[in-house]
């Protein structure tokens, strides 16, 4: 059975790239990684149906936390038998993102804390009822607010569809978000978490050795 790796963190947080670090890692000792990105907007039709929201269609979806919170779940729901035969057929399988982002954005979006009604409204959906692979580690990638901004939108002018949308250029939530992310690695929700440094440079050899593959 492989291991299941999560990357969480800020939009512009960096988590591709480390992502990206850690797959060249794995392969270099002769691992095999599976790689996938929540939400998968190209391949399921509710992830295609947050991003119609967020570019301003069906009305008033993209004011309701809980109908988007819905939508990014089932992107999950509908990918996790596909999870599941490539964790028995990788050593590891590598999330840019997964249910605690869900967590995350929504309760910062509510302004409620890792302890509030969302975060237990999530865990049952997601957690419980859609039963979704546990992760073995779940890595927050913590930068400051402004750092990750700044990134995202040195992205957003070097790369095409890289846009941020208004939650991504929203200061004030992304810096909520991130308290929330923090809360979350801290109590090891759901499964143990790792903090990493996103600031300086990350040495994916040391992940690797001490968090990934223990
Ligand atoms: N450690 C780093 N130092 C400086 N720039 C970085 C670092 N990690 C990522 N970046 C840059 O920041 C931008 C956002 O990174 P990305 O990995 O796409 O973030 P995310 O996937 O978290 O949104 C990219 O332009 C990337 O090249
Ligand atoms: C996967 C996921 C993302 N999100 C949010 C976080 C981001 O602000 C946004 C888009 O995710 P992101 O990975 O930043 O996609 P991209 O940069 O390619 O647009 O969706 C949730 O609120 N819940 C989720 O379950």
């Amino acid at each position: 059975m492989g291991r299941l790796i999560v990357i969480e963190g800020l939009d512009g947080a960096g988590k591709r790239t480390l992502a990206n670090g850690i797959t060249a890692e794995l392969t270099a000792r002769g691992h095999s990684v599976a790689r996938l990105a929540f939400p998968r907007y190209s391949d399921d039709v509710h992830a295609e149906l947050v991003a119609e929201a967020l570019r301003g269609n069906h009305g008033d979806l993209a004011d309701s936390v809980h109908g988007m919170a819905v939508l990014y779940a089932l992107d999950r729901r509908d990918a996790a038998d596909a999870l599941r035969a490539d964790l028995s057929a990788y050593d590891v399988v590598l999330l840019d993102r997964y249910v605690a982002s869900n967590a995350a954005y929504g309760a910062a979006r509510l302004y409620q804390d890792s302890h509030g009604d969302f975060v237990a409204w999530l865990h049952e959906l997601e957690v419980m009822r859609f039963a979704l692979p546990k992760p073995d580690l779940q890595i927050l990638l913590q930068v400051p607010t402004e750092v990750a901004a700044r990134r995202a939108e040195h992205r957003e002018r070097t790369e095409v569809d890289r846009q941020r949308d208004n939650f991504e250029s929203d200061a004030s939530l992304q810096q909520r978000c991130g308290e929330v992310y923090e809360q979350l690695a801290a109590e090891n929700w759901w499964s143990p978490w790792v903090v990493v440094d996103g600031v300086n440079h990350v040495d994916f050899g040391t992940l690797v050795d001490k968090h990934v593959l223990a």
